[in-house]
């Protein structure tokens, strides 16, 4: 998991899989030991699309989502189901940066280059 500098993570677990939910919450206990204070974290239960053959209760993973005090959805990537809201629930949370945050950023502004035809000779 990378997570330097970073303002969001996701952390996926297969609903048809209790293992891959016992292996989340060793990513949770890594993120919050080690990740950024405020980084805003969203659990998402993917396979939804087989509740027929689900380990991992709903209720189970929401309220352990709850205690961490993370986003949670159930989300179907086979079937486009809750994608885009896991993201736009992720985007709600994550603050606006502040004018001097952009600033200091390690970022920079493209400018035009002058154009070299008005450059002049010494
Ligand atoms: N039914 C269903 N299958 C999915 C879904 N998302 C991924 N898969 C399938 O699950 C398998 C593994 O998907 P990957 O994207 O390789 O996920 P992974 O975490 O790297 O692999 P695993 O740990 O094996 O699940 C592939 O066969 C996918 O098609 C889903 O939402 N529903």
């Amino acid at each position: 998991m990378y997570y330097r500098g970073s303002a969001a993570a996701v952390i996926v677990y297969d609903i048809t899989k209790l293992e891959s939910f016992q292996t989340l919450k060793k990513w949770v206990k890594e993120l919050k030991e080690h990740g950024p204070e405020d980084i805003v974290v969203a659990i998402a239960g993917n396979k939804n699309d087989l509740g027929d053959i689900r380990e991992v209760p709903m209720k189970e993973a929401k309220e352990f989502a709850e205690s961490i005090a993370a986003i949670f959805i159930e989300t179907s990537a086979r079937n486009a189901v809750n994608v885009e809201e896991l993201f736009q629930k992720i985007s709600k949370q994550i603050p606006p940066l502040q004018n001097a945050e952009v600033e200091s950023n390690d970022s920079f502004k493209l400018t035009r280059q002058p154009n070299p035809t008005t450059r002049r000779c010494c």
